[in-house]
């Protein structure tokens, strides 16, 4: 069996113990190729049996012959579930799937000082000086998101939160902070078709959103190079953000055909007011970053020459305030709108689902991948 076909859901333990949701199904499905370590076939021929449960019921399939190992093995596991309800189904795949997925953060969860992390292979990941460090680390392709960074980069968050660091970092390697999603995640076309492509983005996007929009610990974007895209909006949820003066801040949804996420049609018109966020977010212009300091996106900039040594300098020193009160006046600030941004991060992702199936978005992805347009 492919370990592809059991990928592995990152949740929440308060949404497990809860009655798992169509959505936090559809996320343990979407999500679980998140999976890095094999569970070993016990654990596959489960997840398949309550998959295969929860979404078609009891098992009518004719028994396959007794040579075919593997489709037998698969049909005795969902036949032993009987007439097990859908709903029973569900939950309990949402929740072992959470379970295979606890297991693999804490297995990296905690960093030992001084160390790189291992397991990510589109990050570097650190833990040094009370300071976690996330890098994107796709240099030459501008690090450019893909779906295995998303869903490495929701994991490192998850173990920073837990970590026992102070402070969490998010940067990018190379000449650019990050170059948004990657274009080329709209050409792997699943059997569902394209419907089920926008449909599993969009989950995605709003899972990885919500990871920053939940993350617990002062969160601090160093933008050592220009931003496009997602990269830019998320930063309305950072706490600080530092820019070198070579950084650059553009948020091209409409030349692509789509539309805001990360919370950003909300934060942005609070941010910089309505009118700024608009000729951003509607009309795709691109902020140096003194114009996006000064519009209050940005908390300082500092020259390019001298930018890693002082940002770091200044880090370090805030990395050793204390890290409960520094915990606790983060929440402070952030918890009293989580819900809403939490409602505002499923509308945009939901309205981007739509986006991704037009004529507009498809032929500006085209366009690029064709090499005839670029931003
Ligand atoms: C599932 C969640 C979805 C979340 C929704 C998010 C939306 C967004 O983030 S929208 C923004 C998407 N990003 C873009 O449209 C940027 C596209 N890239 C460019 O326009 C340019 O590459 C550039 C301006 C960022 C850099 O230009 P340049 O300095 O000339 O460098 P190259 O174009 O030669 O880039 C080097 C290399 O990297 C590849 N690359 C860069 N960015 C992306 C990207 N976003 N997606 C895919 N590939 C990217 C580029 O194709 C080059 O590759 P090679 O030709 O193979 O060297």
């Amino acid at each position: 069996m492919q370990i592809s076909n059991f990928p592995v859901l990152q949740m929440h333990k308060s949404q497990t113990a809860m009655r798992a949701s169509q959505k936090d199904f559809e996320s343990a499905v979407n999500q679980m190729k998140l999976l890095t370590k094999d569970p070993g076939n016990e654990m596959k021929l489960k997840l398949y049996a309550l998959y295969k449960q929860a979404t078609e019921g009891p098992c009518n399939m004719p028994k396959p012959g007794m040579l075919d190992l593997i489709s037998k093995a698969k049909w005795d596991a969902w036949s032993a579930l009987g007439s097990l309800p859908k709903e029973t189904a569900k939950q309990n795949y949402v929740e072992l799937v959470s379970s295979l997925s606890s297991s693999a953060s804490s297995s990296q969860g905690k960093p030992d000082a001084d160390s790189k992390q291992p397991g990510y292979e589109t990050l570097v990941v650190t833990s040094e000086n009370g300071i976690t460090k996330i890098m994107l680390n796709r240099p030459t392709k501008k690090n450019a998101i893909t779906t295995q960074m998303y869903q490495e980069i929701m994991l490192a968050l998850e173990a920073a939160a837990k970590d026992d660091s102070a402070i969490t970092v998010l940067t990018g390697n190379g000449d650019y902070y990050c170059s948004g999603n990657d274009l080329n995640n709209f050409t792997d076309i699943p059997p569902g078709g394209v419907e089920e492509k926008a449909k599993n983005s969009a989950i995605l996007l709003r899972d990885f959103v919500g990871c920053f929009i939940d993350f617990p610990k002062p969160l601090i974007a160093v933008v050592n190079g220009p931003a496009v895209g997602i990269s830019v909006t998320l930063l309305g949820l950072f706490d600080i953000v530092y820019a070198s003066d070579r950084a650059t801040f553009h948020t091209p949804f409409s030349h692509l055909g789509q539309s805001p996420e990360g919370c950003s049609s909300y934060m942005f018109p609070k941010i910089m007011g309505s009118a700024k966020a608009a000729e951003m977010l509607i009309f795709g212009k691109k902020l140096t970053a003194r114009e996006a300091c000064a519009q209050g996106l940005v908390t300082e900039v500092f020259p390019d020459s001298t930018f890693q040594k002082e940002v770091w300098t200044r880090l370090k020193a805030y990395s050793k305030l204390p890290p409960n009160a520094m915990r606790i006046s983060k929440q402070l600030i952030r918890n009293v709108e989580k819900e809403k941004l939490h409602a505002i991060n499923s509308e945009e992702s939901s309205v981007l689902q739509g986006r991704w199936l037009s004529d507009e978005c498809t032929n500006a992805i085209m366009n690029f991948l064709s090499r005839k347009a670029k931003l």
